[in-house]
């Protein structure tokens, strides 16, 4: 079943930035997608625009559509109803999403009180569950924040995203504050929640190596606008555009200790999303642009089976991986 169709998405910020352009993007239940790209591609902006999250001043257009009814087109009593228990986000670094004043039990309780009208005794034994299956224990509901570790907190957030029974969890780099031992610890933790509770799940990170091992496809994006997407491991060590090649050459291979002493960095900065180069706005930091990629905009286009690039050089030469890293290493 999908349980979530994104259709055209766009989202201009009030100062003129195109933060999200056109993306299409669906996720089935059960599934895992991640969302790749470097800081300011406008990753955070798509998972907040998807819950109605974003400034008021942001505008947004094209279709939401969770479980077949548009998140845009709802009115906002139906959309406080949505968020919770139809999809709830875990946001990076729990520290400063949960508040330092209240003891956790509380702030788990909040939602669950609020969206499933629980009695305070029915919340109490639901939080007490919830602790318990993201691995905590129950006595745990009595601590304030700042009593709990990194990666105890980041579990305390999930918890809370699981308290009203979503459909679907979107995860905004839930791991980029912790350590690696935990961050596998907390990936782990949300692989198998995802797959005992049949949720679909969007993963947000810069971090391809993370996601391509978590999820079952990637969508890259670059600028706003996804440029790549297919199986997760075939774009990751088989990227198709140079942007998602230069993006996976940029951190180690797993499995292979060799590369973690030799990433390759990405030269140039993403665009500013309110100047906008002309044609593919990858052009200026392309490896292997043509003439035409400053004029010509391109669309994604069938790459392979199950996957798309938005590449002048999709479907006709392939791009060499060793161009990328040439431009790569002579930064
Ligand atoms: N409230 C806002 N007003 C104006 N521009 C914004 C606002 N929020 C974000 N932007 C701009 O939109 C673009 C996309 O930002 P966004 O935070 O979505 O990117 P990101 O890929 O999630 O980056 P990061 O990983 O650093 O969070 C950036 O250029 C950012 O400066």
């Amino acid at each position: 079943m999908t349980l979530l169709e994104v259709r055209n998405l766009e989202v201009t910020y009030a100062g003129g930035a195109q933060a999200v352009r056109g993306v299409n993007l669906s996720v089935e239940a059960g599934q895992k997608l991640g969302i790749a790209g470097e800081s300011g591609c406008g990753k955070s902006t798509l998972a907040l625009a998807l819950l109605r999250l974003l400034p008021k001043d942001a505008e947004v257009t094209g279709e939401i559509l969770l479980n077949g009814e548009d998140v845009l087109a709802m009115k906002w009593g139906r959309v406080r109803a949505v968020r919770w228990a139809g999809a709830s986000i875990v946001f990076q670094g729990a520290m400063h999403s949960l508040n330092a004043v209240h003891r956790i039990g509380d702030q788990i309780a909040e939602p669950i009180l609020l969206h499933k009208k629980a009695t305070q005794e029915g919340a109490k034994k639901k939080v007490a569950e919830l602790l318990e299956h993201v691995g905590l224990p129950a006595t745990r509901a009595n601590a304030y924040p700042h009593e709990l570790s990194g990666g105890q907190r980041q579990r305390v957030m999930i918890a809370m995203a699981l308290a009203c029974e979503p459909d679907l969890i979107i995860a905004d780099e839930p791991t980029t504050a912790l350590d690696v031992m935990i961050q596998a610890q907390i990936l782990r933790l949300i692989e198998q929640l995802v797959a005992e509770e049949n949720l679909g799940l969007i993963m947000i990170s810069h971090d391809l190596a993370v996601l391509s091992d978590t999820c079952d496809r990637l969508s890259v994006m670059y600028a706003g606008r996804v440029v790549e997407e297919g199986p997760a491991l075939q774009v990751y060590e088989d990227a198709v555009h140079p942007y998602a090649k230069a993006l996976s050459a940029a951190f180690p291979t797993i499995g292979d200790p060799a590369s973690r002493f030799a990433p390759r960095g990405l030269p140039g900065d993403p665009p500013d999303p309110s100047a906008l180069p002309s044609g593919c706005t990858f052009h200026p930091r392309c490896p292997v642009a043509l003439d035409v990629c400053a004029s010509e905009d391109q669309v994604l286009r069938i790459a392979g089976p199950g996957r798309r690039a938005a590449c002048v050089h999709v479907g006709s030469a392939e791009v060499a991986a060793t161009e990328v890293e040439a431009r790569s290493t002579t930064a």
